[in-house]
């Protein structure tokens, strides 16, 4: 059945590769209003992507017959869909969106809720008295990413303590980062689903070691999250001060656990509620809404149809929205740690293309940057963009201006500029016939290039939640049409296998069993 529905789909693609976005919107002046989709103030703009009604329908037909609903459904309900761990996928139930979440969630969410209000309110302060003035997250991959990039984003709702992250084991992170701040007011929150994670383990010892030489009682200063509450004891961290969570929730769908504290502390209790509602509406929307209106469903198909259909292997991930600067970096994880893989729950060859590349930095400065390949480069680059209809501030015709640039890239990728309109334009500029012959060329945008305009009204903690919510789910529909496990990410492995028997030989044991190429360069390293 799925091979039908795959079948109609490569026709679709086939016939949509021959077709111009311009020749799409000539056929028909209700394109937006057939191809955009809301939930509340959120509207999601694919008329602009190389699909069609037709291509559209054969989607949901996929949809249906890869059994989206169903496999949503069963994660709703706490099955184990995390089949190679053997694990429930259950971060909804973080933001109540399931029946039957065990207690504890609620009982966690209110101590690392209150323990954000006490850090704020100075109730827990520092050692030797005063204020706690600055709080360190230490943590990688989801026990940083979800923080760091939430704690930017709502930079207008942050009025507490100033908040640094550190996530890499590069000294330089923690040496910077430290440079500013004053042991004697500045506490840690050592952040690691696992607490074994050797990243933020070394850090963390460092940190310790940085808070002890100044003669601060270190462990009055450590805050902790993890799943594994023995690590956190040998730590020294004390358990009044120690935030659970649970192996249901993926450390890259965390940042609704405690992993979501420096954000509680950054922007308070009611705020970080806020958040999690915002998350709770699109997961009603997800569970409720019909196919051919659900928001994540959609998103998800259509990438999925520029991924596995039209064979293109990227997608650029850009907020019109400085405060989301960090947002790509997130979803490139949720994404790519998600679904970069190419074997089926079975075991067997997805046969086809999975997960793609997923980048990006924030327009407008992404246009003075690497727009140029994606407007005139070889390859097609389909664009994500995501943007506030309000500022959070009112500064000049800022906004006027970062808006226009949003939707101008949208029209230019989209509909280009024809070798014809290239020269028209030089020759009403005056340019001389040789000039135009030169240049006509070079100035020629071929378009057709496809891309998803997002909007929301204003970006806050609710409406970042829904935002995060939407790029959760839309991964789930993806890796559940693929047949693949979403959830685990054994591709990190062998990388940390390997770098821990690397690193007596960095520290001087003999190099054994190497190939060429790494004793070389760990000759190099030594010789240095
Ligand atoms: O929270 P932990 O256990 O320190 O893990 C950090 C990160 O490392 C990974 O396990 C692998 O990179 C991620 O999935 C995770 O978010």
């Amino acid at each position: 059945m799925s091979e039908a529905a795959w079948a109609a789909l490569d026709a679709d693609a086939a016939r949509l590769k021959a077709t111009s976005l311009r020749a799409l919107f000539e056929a028909d002046e209700k394109r937006f209003e057939r191809l955009s989709f809301r939930l509340d103030d959120l509207l999601i703009d694919f008329s602009k992507e190389k699909i069609d009604a037709g291509a559209l329908r054969a989607l949901l037909a996929l949809a249906k017959a890869r059994g989206v609903a169903a496999r949503r459904d069963a994660m709703v309900r706490g099955e184990p869909i995390n089949e190679t761990e053997g694990r429930a996928v259950w971060h909804m139930a973080l933001r109540g969106s399931v029946d039957d979440a065990p207690a504890e969630v609620n009982e966690v969410r209110e101590r690392f809720l209150t323990f954000a209000e006490d850090v704020r309110a100075g109730r827990f302060a520092p050692a030797a008295g005063g204020r706690f003035t600055d709080v360190v997250n230490i943590g990688i991959g989801g026990s940083d990413l979800g923080p760091v990039m939430a704690v930017r984003a709502l930079r207008p709702d942050h009025d507490g303590p100033r908040m640094h992250f550190v996530s890499n084991v590069d000294g330089a992170h923690l040496t910077d980062v430290l440079a500013w701040l004053d042991p004697k007011t500045t506490m840690a929150v050592i952040a690691s689903k696992t607490f074994t994670t050797q990243e933020t383990m070394t850090n963390a010892r460092s940190m310790r070691e940085w808070l002890a030489a100044s003669g601060v009682e270190h462990g009055a200063h450590l805050a902790a999250v993890s799943t594994n509450l023995e690590g956190t004891a040998e730590f020294g961290v004390d358990e009044r001060r120690v935030f659970g969570f649970w192996d249901w929730v993926g450390g890259r769908y965390s940042i609704w656990s405690a992993i979501g504290l420096p954000l509680a502390i950054a922007i308070g209790a009611e705020g970080f509620r806020s958040f999690l509602k915002g998350a709770a509406a699109m997961d009603r929307h997800f569970l409720t809404a019909p196919a051919e209106r659900n928001l994540p469903l959609l998103l998800g198909l259509v990438g999925l149809f520029r991924r596995s259909c039209m064979g293109w292997p990227t997608v650029a991930l850009i907020p019109y929205d400085q405060r989301l600067e960090r947002f790509p970096a997130y979803v490139q994880q949720l994404d790519m740690e998600s679904n970069g893989k190419r074997v089926t729950l079975a075991g067997e060859p997805v046969g086809r293309a999975t997960g793609p590349v997923i980048w990006g930095e924030p327009g407008t400065n992404a246009q003075h940057s690497f727009f140029q390949l994606l407007h005139q480069g070889a390859d097609v680059i389909p664009v994500e963009f995501i943007a506030a209809v309000e500022p959070r501030e009112a500064l000049g015709d800022h906004h006027a201006l970062l808006l226009a640039n949003c939707l101008a890239q949208g029209r230019a990728l989209a509909f280009g500029r024809t070798e014809a309109e290239a020269r028209a334009e030089m020759a009403r500029a005056g340019q001389s016939a040789r000039e135009i012959d030169r240049l006509a060329a070079h100035r020629t945008f071929p378009g057709d290039r496809p891309s998803t305009t997002i909007l929301h009204r204003r970006l806050d903690a609710h409406s970042l939640g829904r935002l995060i919510a939407l790029y959760e789910h839309k991964v789930f529909v993806q890796g559940a049409i693929w047949g693949i496990d979403s959830f685990d990410q054994w591709g990190v492995e062998l990388g940390k296998v390997l770098a821990s028997e690397l690193i007596p030989m960095l520290k001087g044991a003999p190099a054994e069993k190497l190939d060429s190429s790494t004793a070389g360069l760990l000759q190099a390293i030594r010789g240095a």
